[in-house]
C-alpha cells in the first residue's frame, strides 16, 4: 500500500464574487459509527453493515446556470482532474438521466480532507445532484436521485437522502435512525487511505456475523477495517492510540480519520487543543438531518 501525504483540501480560494452570488449549498461530512464487512459480492464489492451520521463540518458549493449545456468546475482540487471530479460527474449523470439541456459552472470550497473516510467527495456529488435538480427544475424525487447517486459511489445515496441511517448492502439499503446528536473530536492523520486498497487487503475480515441495529445501539461499534488500517498506516495507529485516552476512539469508514464522542462540546474542544503537533483535528456535532436539506427546504419554502 502507498501512503502519500494527505492531499491539501483546496487549491483555489473562493472569491468575494462567489459569495455574493448567493448562499452556498452545504455538503456535510459523515461518520461511520460502526462498520462490519459481512460478505463479498461476485463483482468484488463488499457487503457492509454500517451506521451513518452527518456532522456539521462541510464543503461548500456554488452553482451558476449555463444556457449552453456545458458543465465546468471553476476551482482546482489537488490531485483531481476536472472530468474526474465527483461534482462534474454528478452533474453529467443528472443531465443524462433527465435530458436537461442546461449546464452549470460549479465552485467547491473543500474543507473536508480527502481520503479520510469522511465522505467529502460523495457528499459533494450528492449536493450537486440535489442542487441542480432544484436549479434546473428537473423534478426528480428522492428515489430517482438516489438511483443516479449509487453508481457515483457507494456513499452518495445516504447524502442524497439526508437522514442518519442504518445501512446494508454496499450502503444503498438505508433505514433512517434517530441517534444522540453528540459531539465528536475528529482527527485527520497525515496520510491518505485508499478505500480500494483497504477492501483489497488480504487480511481484511470479510465474514463478520451480521448484527441488528439494536446490537449497535447497545454498544457494538466495531469497525472491521480498523485492524488492517492500523497495521498499514502508522499515523492512523498513533491517532487512535492518542484518542483512546479520551474515550472510545474509532475509525470512520476505511479511514484514515478517527474520532471519539463527547457528552459536551467543551470537553471535546479541550481534548482537541491538546492534540499532538502534526495531527490536525476539529470538533463537530453529530446530526441526524443533513444540513444540505435544512438549506434545500428553506430554498423551496
Ligand atoms: C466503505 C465506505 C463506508 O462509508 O468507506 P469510505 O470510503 O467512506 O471510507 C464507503 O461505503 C465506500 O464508499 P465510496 O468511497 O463511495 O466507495 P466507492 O468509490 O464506491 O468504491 C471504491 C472502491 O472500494 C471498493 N469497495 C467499496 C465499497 C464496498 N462496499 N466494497 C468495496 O469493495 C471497490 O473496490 C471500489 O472500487
Ligand atoms: N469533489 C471531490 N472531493 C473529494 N474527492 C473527490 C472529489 N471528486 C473526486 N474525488 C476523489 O474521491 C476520492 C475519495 O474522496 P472522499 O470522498 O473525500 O474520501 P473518502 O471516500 O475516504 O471519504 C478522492 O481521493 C478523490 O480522488
Amino acid at each position: 500500500m502507498t501512503t502519500p501525504s494527505m492531499t491539501p483540501p483546496i487549491a483555489t480560494p473562493i472569491t468575494a464574487a462567489d459569495r455574493d452570488a448567493g448562499a452556498a449549498w452545504l455538503a456535510p461530512a459523515k461518520l461511520n459509527l460502526m462498520l462490519r464487512v459481512v460478505g463479498r459480492r461476485e463483482d468484488g464489492y463488499h457487503e457492509l453493515q454500517t451506521v451513518f451520521q452527518f456532522i456539521d463540518r462541510c464543503d461548500r458549493l456554488w452553482f451558476d446556470l449555463r444556457e449552453d449545456g456545458r458543465i465546468r468546475r471553476l476551482n482546482d482540487v489537488a490531485g483531481v482532474a476536472e472530468h474526474d471530479d465527483l461534482t462534474v460527474r454528478a452533474a453529467l449523470a443528472l443531465q443524462r438521466a433527465t435530458g436537461c439541456t442546461l449546464g452549470a459552472d460549479i465552485r467547491c470550497e473543500k474543507n473536508l480532507p480527502m481520503g479520510g473516510g469522511l465522505g467529502g467527495g460523495s457528499s459533494d456529488a450528492a449536493t450537486t445532484l440535489v442542487a441542480l435538480n432544484r436549479l434546473w427544475n428537473t423534478g426528480l424525487d428522492e428515489d430517482a436521485l438516489s438511483e443516479i447517486a449509487l453508481p457515483l459511489g457507494a456513499d452518495v445515496p445516504v447524502f442524497v437522502r439526508g437522514r442518519a441511517a442504518w445501512a446494508e448492502g454496499v450502503g444503498e439499503r438505508l433505514v433512517p435512525v434517530e441517534l444522540p446528536q453528540t459531539w465528536f473530536l475528529v482527527l485527520a492523520p497525515a496520510c491518505f487511505v485508499s478505500t480500494r486498497s483497504v477492501f483489497s487487503h488480504p487480511q481484511l475480515t470479510r465474514n463478520s456475523d451480521p448484527i441488528k441495529l439494536a446490537d449497535f445501539l447497545s454498544g457494538n461499534i466495531v469497525n472491521d477495517c480498523l485492524p488492517v488500517v492500523r497495521r498499514e498506516y502508522p499515523p492512523v495507529a498513533a491517532a487512535l492510540e492518542w484518542l483512546s485516552a479520551w474515550g472510545d476512539s474509532r475509525l470512520t469508514g476505511t479511514g484514515g480519520c478517527v474520532f471519539a464522542s463527547f457528552d459536551d462540546r467543551e470537553r471535546a474542544v479541550a481534548a482537541c487543543r491538546q492534540s499532538p503537533a502534526g495531527m490536525s483535528g476539529f470538533v463537530a456535532q453529530g446530526l441526524n438531518r443533513s444540513p444540505l436539506f435544512v438549506r434545500a427546504d428553506r430554498e423551496s419554502g
